[in-house]
């Protein structure tokens, strides 16, 4: 009996990777002061016995770090991993636990380069396992739940946190030591409750299968800067992050993407040494960058993100820049994926 429901059950291969929901704290008082990636994965799954009843699950401790200080090298390792699992025929969805404060980074990326339509879910916690109310296990049992559910297929990467199904493209951190810390701009895919999925909508940018970009072909990811921009900006960020190296430099801009008059002769220097300029918002709730809105982009050669946030902004342009260094192309993805 027990080897009939094995069968019928989906695969699913959870890679770890640290974060909070690996993280341990002194006291269960302790839902802010704790170690992140401390606990390994088959902790964390003989932690939520429930998750043998959703799907075949195993672990595999990729690294033990937390999200801050993942590095291209990190990104690369594991997009790698993730895609050998995609293609192997035993393997039904991969969830990724992950610390939160670059999450949306990594999802992003993985939606960019996995050539796969199973099911990829992001998923991390805002309190450690050792704290009262803790919210990493519902949230892991929820990944686990999309992540061998047929109707996750094809969605692209996917976050699991708080209950909503987001989409790894549009999902962002918008505020820290609360657990409904994961929100986007333009609203969850859909819902998990008590291990069922309810999808009210699908992501209308490229993504995926659907992508030109392809992990199996990216060697190695080009060094993008992210500069941020407020009253009384001076341009000496900009300037030394291209001096060691950026080909790329995000404009971390105030409201539309504007540009400070303080800085706009050195971006249009930069941009005439062969630096790419791509302006984004830093404005909380999700920015909007039109092109030629504030800035004469078409005249100084410069790249709008549109509604990506910065740190989101480097992630395309990190993976756009291993095929193209033209401007036009550079801004056709942005507006694509
Ligand atoms: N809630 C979290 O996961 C944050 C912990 C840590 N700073 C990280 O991102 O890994």
């Amino acid at each position: 009996k027990e080897a009939e429901t094995q069968q019928k059950l989906a695969n699913v291969v959870i890679l770890a990777t640290g974060g909070t929901i690996a993280g341990a704290g002194a006291s269960a008082a302790n839902s802010a002061t704790y170690q992140a990636a401390k606990v390994g994965i088959e902790q964390l799954i003989a932690g939520v016995p429930e998750l043998s009843q959703l799907a075949n699950v195993r672990g595999e401790q990729v690294m033990q770090i937390a999200s801050e200080s993942i590095t291209n090298d990190n990104l690369l390792q594991l997009g790698r991993r993730v895609a050998e699992l995609a293609d192997s025929k035993d393997v039904d969805g991969i969830v990724i636990t992950h610390g939160t404060d670059t999450l949306e980074e990594t999802a992003y990326f993985l939606n960019l380069v996995e050539k796969t339509d199973k099911p990829i879910i992001v998923v991390g916690s805002m309190r450690p396992g050792t704290a009262m109310s803790a919210d990493g296990m519902l949230n892991l049992y929820n990944a686990v739940a999309v992540a061998s559910s047929k109707e996750a297929r094809g969605k692209g990467v996917l976050v699991t946190m708080n209950d909503e199904i987001q989409s790894g493209r549009d999902v962002s951190k918008m505020i820290n030591i609360k657990t409904e810390a994961f929100k986007s701009a333009w609203g969850p895919l859909g819902m998990v409750v008590e291990g069922k999925s309810y999808w009210f909508r699908m992501p209308a940018k490229r993504h995926t299968m659907d992508s030109e970009f392809d992990i199996k072909t990216i060697e190695s990811l080009p060094n993008v800067e992210i500069a941020y921009s407020y009253g009384n900006v001076s341009d000496t960020a900009y300037k030394a992050l291209a001096q060691s190296g950026a080909k790329a430099i995000i404009h971390a801009g105030t409201g539309n993407g504007s540009v400070s008059s303080r800085v706009v002769p050195a971006l249009q220097g930069l941009r005439k040494d062969g630096v790419q300029i791509i302006r984004s918002s830093h404005v909380n709730a999700g920015g909007f960058v039109l092109r030629n809105a504030e800035q004469p982009d078409d005249k100084y050669d410069w790249v709008v993100a549109h509604d990506l946030n910065p740190q989101k902004a480097r992630i395309l342009a990190m993976v756009a820049l291993t095929k193209t260094n033209d401007s036009k192309e550079l801004q056709r993805m942005f507006w694509e994926y």
